[in-house]
């Protein structure tokens, strides 16, 4: 009988003080290469949520985090991966992010119209990702009227 393996995730959604969220863009190398997403990555053995994500957005961005807010948890099955990604907001960082690992990264406003969110810049965005985007514009607001 084959096992399944999960894979925990840590998801980073850096927001800022305008509302816009940063995506960043999978380098070549990694299964699904050209996909926009949050950074982040897989937790490491003994890591909380938050350490994984602390280490991460340093690795990836060269940013140093605050408190994360946990968001959501979903589960998605890949071809290459059956993933449990933990999504994090964040409002608080030291540094300026920039892709460490050659990786483009966008600040996008989440701005939904007829009930999607339109990102034309940050196209095409992770499948587990992308379905996420209308109800993380409403937290993001609810969060920024604060
Ligand atoms: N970081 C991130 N990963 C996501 C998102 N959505 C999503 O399905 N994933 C999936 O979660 C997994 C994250 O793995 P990763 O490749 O970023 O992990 P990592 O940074 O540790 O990479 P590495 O293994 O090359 O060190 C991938 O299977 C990816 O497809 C998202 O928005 N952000
Ligand atoms: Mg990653």
């Amino acid at each position: 009988m084959s096992e399944i393996k999960i894979i925990d995730v840590a998801v980073g959604v850096l927001c800022n003080d305008a509302g816009e969220v940063l995506f960043a863009q999978r380098p070549e190398g990694k299964p699904m290469a050209g996909y926009w997403e949050f950074p982040g990555g897989k937790l490491e053995s003994g890591e909380s949520v938050h350490q994984a994500l602390a280490r991460e957005l340093h690795e990836e961005l060269g940013i140093n985090i605050g408190p994360s807010i946990h968001w959501r948890v979903i589960e998605h099955v890949y071809p290459h991966a059956h993933v449990l990604l933990h999504f994090q907001i964040i409002r608080e960082w030291t540094g300026t992010p920039h892709g460490k690992e050659n990786q483009a990264l966008h600040w996008q406003k989440l701005v939904v119209r007829d009930g999607v969110v339109e990102a034309q810049d940050t196209q095409p965005i992770l499948p587990a990702t992308e379905p996420l985007l209308v109800e993380l514009a409403d937290a993001i607001e609810q969060i920024l009227s604060v």
